[in-house]
């Protein structure tokens, strides 16, 4: 991991410092105000995760701390459970909560899950108000049970000692979950589902494990704060402390230590501003708008600028290794092919419309292995939407797809990725705002052996794991003539080689079939040369290729089979030479007089469909 040695140096003293600080002073103002940056900060750390790693908005984790304040109130002054064991269940019942938001969020974005989360809030904001035989309303929940060790409860001096130790756990977990294969999800969730999902990662799953994480952590600060005050009432519960939250991750910004500086500085300007509510919710507004607008990447990313620019010594950079042996796929490696004449991918009766339009009418595809195939068609022809539908990203209306002898139609695209289907994409997608080697990292997602726990406490296995990872990484970019740029920014690379790394990343995922949607488009033709002996290296290595292009040259110098589509329907397939010398491929790329009649365009709508020759010099 990058600066380990410096981090947690600095770490020591930081931790060390805000323990002296109740040891020099008793003032309670003081030391409520320390107690209160770690509360928020314990709030923001798991919100971190959802907000600014996976990008899902939230307007009402209010709701969520007030689920850990009542947990702990209930069953410590009514129920007279042991403190210890109200604080631990109130992280679990507020998680469960976390559960129950993230449904909704899982079919709306944006807006729509802005306003499904104020509604939670809203929600739990009248029942807790409401509700008067069980939450009391204003009046509140007296006799709140506080932590304490040996029967001796926890005073101002104990809170701040508790919550500093909290606040450094967490802070030591989430840097070695963010920094790990799970960080890396999460963002790659947030910049890019479908590709996420084309190499192996679940945005479902990510999706509501950040929910989860984020409810965890705010239904910990609400427990801290009832038991801290021994007293909860409705009045804590407001839309207000939803967005608080949700200021100090925006305003934070995107990293593991966005939420301590947001923490920090709002908590001080909340309490500073307290005694003008009015002018306080106005500086909140203003503060939201400044951190969006100027510094859109928060208060983390500001200091991160400044530190790059002008002590770019401080920016832990990591030491990649050297000398690295050639790579090879792992995962081919053992794997019996299907025998003889067998197919890996055996498509039959495929048949999706969009309304009027028909892109896969009936179509019949096998896939051979260890063979290059190309899929071939005028614009419109349908092809990409045919490797969608064997990628599983969208589903065919009828017909079945047998791969690797596993039937795939309505398998989930990462599952199907996990299987071994690999793909890029026609209009890139990259992740466009990591680095050249951690995107290739993400397509290794599914083959790094770290589960969540171990990630989380930065076991020896799960660091072994990602070490393994990016020595790999490493040896495909190396493939690929991309080590150089393994520590760049992905979307500040240039074109052609932003290709070249969603091949790589495609590579990672350690497919036995590679589809591949128009690769060389944009290339200028030294690079697409290049492009040529990178699929002749891709299959000589055992992997089978599906490839989607308009380039003719290209088609011809690397295919073993070629599929041509009209219309939605396959009209020819064969050896390269076959198909140029086929008349009905003639007709369909220049267009003929006896189109009609030859029945080419039967499948659908055709008459509706935009239907252009290829791009001159694309002739077959
Ligand atoms: N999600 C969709 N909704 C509606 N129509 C769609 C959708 N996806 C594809 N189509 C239509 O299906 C037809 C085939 O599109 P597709 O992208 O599969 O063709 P293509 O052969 O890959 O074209 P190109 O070579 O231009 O990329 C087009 O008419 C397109 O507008």
């Amino acid at each position: 991991m990058k600066g380990e040695l410096k981090h947690y140096s600095w770490l020591i003293v930081i931790t060390v410092l805000v323990a002296c600080v109740p040891l020099a002073t008793s003032n309670d103002f003081h030391l409520r105000v320390l107690f209160l940056i770690g509360v928020n900060y314990i709030a923001a750390s798991g919100l971190n995760v959802l907000v600014n790693y996976t990008g899902q908005k939230s307007l009402g984790h209010a709701g969520l701390f007030a689920v850990g304040a009542y947990a702990v109130a209930l069953l410590t002054a009514r129920w007279g459970w042991n403190p210890w064991a109200a604080f631990a269940m109130a992280g679990v019942l507020a998680g469960l909560f976390g559960v129950v938001i993230a449904l909704p969020a899982l079919r709306v974005k944006g807006p729509a899950l802005a306003m499904v989360t104020i509604g939670f809030g809203i929600v739990v904001e009248k029942i807790v108000s409401e509700w008067q035989d069980v939450f009391a309303g204003q009046q509140g929940i007296y006799g709140v049970i506080p932590l304490g060790i040996g029967g001796q409860m926890f005073g101002t001096r104990h809170w701040v000692w508790f919550v500093l130790a909290l606040c450094v756990l967490l802070h030591v977990m989430f840097r070695y979950l963010l920094d790990g294969r799970f960080g890396r999800a999460f963002l790659a969730v947030n910049t890019a589902e479908v590709a996420a999902e084309s190499v192996g990662v679940s945005v479902y799953r990510f999706k509501v494990l950040a929910f989860v994480i984020s409810a965890f952590t705010c239904g910990i600060a609400g427990a801290l704060i009832a038991q801290q005050n021994q007293y909860i009432n409705s009045d804590f519960i407001n839309f207000n402390l939803s967005i608080f939250f949700l200021l100090i991750v925006l305003f934070g910004g995107n990293s593991v230590y966005g939420p301590l500086l947001g923490a920090v500085v709002l908590t001080l300007l909340d309490s500073l501003l307290s005694r003008w509510p009015d002018v306080q919710h106005f500086t909140y507004g203003a503060l939201l708008l400044f951190a969006l607008y100027a510094m859109p990447n928060g208060l983390a990313g500001f200091v991160r600028r400044l530190a790059r620019r002008f002590a770019p010594g401080l920016m832990p950079q990591e030491v990649l290794p050297q000398d690295l042996p050639p790579w090879q796929p792992r995962s081919l490696a053992g794997q019996a092919s299907p025998a003889g004449g067998e197919a890996l991918l055996d498509g039959r009766g495929l048949y999706k419309a969009y309304g009027g339009v028909v892109p896969t009418n009936e179509v019949d595809i096998r896939i051979r292995p260890g063979h290059v195939h190309s899929l071939i068609g005028p614009n419109g022809a349908g092809k990409t939407t045919l490797l969608n539908i064997l990628s599983g990203i969208v589903v065919p209306e009828r017909g079945t797809i047998r791969f690797d002898g596993r039937d795939i139609v309505g398998v989930s695209t990462n599952r199907i990725a996990r299987m071994g289907l690999g793909r890029t994409f026609q209009n890139l997608r990259l992740f466009s705002d990591m680095s050249v080697l951690d995107n290739v990292k993400v397509g290794l997602h599914a083959h790094i052996d770290a589960g969540f726990f171990s990630s989380l406490l930065g076991v020896g296995k799960a660091r072994r794991a990602e070490l393994a990872a990016r020595d790999e990484a490493l040896q495909i970019l190396d493939r690929l003539h991309l080590r150089d740029k393994a520590q760049e920014i992905a979307g500040n690379l240039p074109y052609g080689l932003q290709r070249r790394l969603e091949l790589a990343r495609a590579l990672a995922t350690h497919p036995r079939l590679l589809l591949l949607d128009e690769p060389a488009a944009g290339l200028n033709p030294q690079e697409t040369q290049e492009l040529i002996q990178v699929i002749a290296r891709i299959r000589d290595i055992g992997i089978t290729v599906l490839l989607i292009e308009h380039h003719m040259d290209l088609v011809m110098a690397v295919s073993d089979h070629v599929i041509v589509l009209d219309y939605g329907q396959k009209i020819a397939e064969g050896t390269p030479a076959e198909v140029q010398n086929n008349p009905r491929v003639i007709a369909a790329y220049l267009g003929s007089e006896d189109e009609e009649d030859d029945g080419v365009n039967d499948g659908g709508d055709g008459d509706d469909q935009q239907h252009q020759g290829a791009a001159g010099g694309q002739h077959v």
